[in-house]
């Protein structure tokens, strides 16, 4: 069976309705931020009923401005834990740099036609100033998006032996603040269109 494991029950429900009757696919809302979706997901794939194949985070996210479009899915090629590190003077060092484990899973990108795939970063922060987000942009050429949850997802996949994707709608542009300008319904609307996917999708 696939686990799909979103942050909030809105993008739950909104899964679930577009999922086909009587596929094998479980949609559960695990919570905001990296540490509740690895307790979350890890917590589900402990007492799954019947052997997990593959966890699917789904959620909105914040595009990266030129790389993907608001109402519009994006794929995850990897997870990265783009916050997980040391700052100092001479900027952000990863956590991985300093020797102290890994801050990027691989995702499997399912086809989904006209999504963009690339990286998509998980943060603890939503970003909020165009110099955060140039910075992020910089630093990670492939990110197309970023979320909260996918990394931790990812990890308790990873420890769990399970594969993993992250599938997510653009519901905002990475940059300065501007809650008005977010198209959650959008966002909402392209995740109802993953049900046909997720109900085919292989371990
Ligand atoms: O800034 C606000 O006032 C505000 C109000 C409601 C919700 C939020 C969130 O930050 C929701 C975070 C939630 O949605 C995902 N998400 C969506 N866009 C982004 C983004 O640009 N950067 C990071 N996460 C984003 C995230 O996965 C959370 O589950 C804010």
């Amino acid at each position: 069976m696939i686990l799909v494991v979103t942050a909030v029950d809105a993008e739950r429900d909104a899964v679930r309705k577009g999922l086909p009757d009587g596929c094998a696919v479980d949609v559960v809302a695990v919570g905001v931020g990296p540490a509740a979706a690895a307790a979350g997901t890890a917590w589900h794939l402990a007492r799954a009923p019947r052997r997990v194949d593959r966890v699917v985070c789904c959620g909105i996210a914040g595009g990266f401005s030129g790389r993907s479009h608001i109402g519009k899915l994006v794929i995850a090629t990897r997870s990265v834990a783009a916050d997980l590190g040391a700052d100092g003077p001479e900027g952000f060092i990863p956590l991985d740099t300093l020797g102290f484990g890994a801050t990027s899973l691989p995702a499997t990108a399912v086809g989904v036609p006209g999504a963009a795939t690339g990286a998509i970063l998980t943060v603890s922060t939503v970003t909020g100033t165009a110099a955060t987000a140039e910075a992020l942009a910089a630093r990670y050429p492939d990110a197309v998006a970023e979320g909260m949850e996918g990394f931790g997802a990812a990890s308790a996949a990873a420890l769990a032996g399970v594969a993993f994707s992250e599938i997510r709608a653009i519901s905002n542009v990475v940059g300065p603040r501007d809650r008005g300008a977010w198209r959650i319904r959008e966002a909402l609307d392209a995740l109802g269109t993953l049900g046909p996917l997720l109900a085919t999708v292989d371990g």
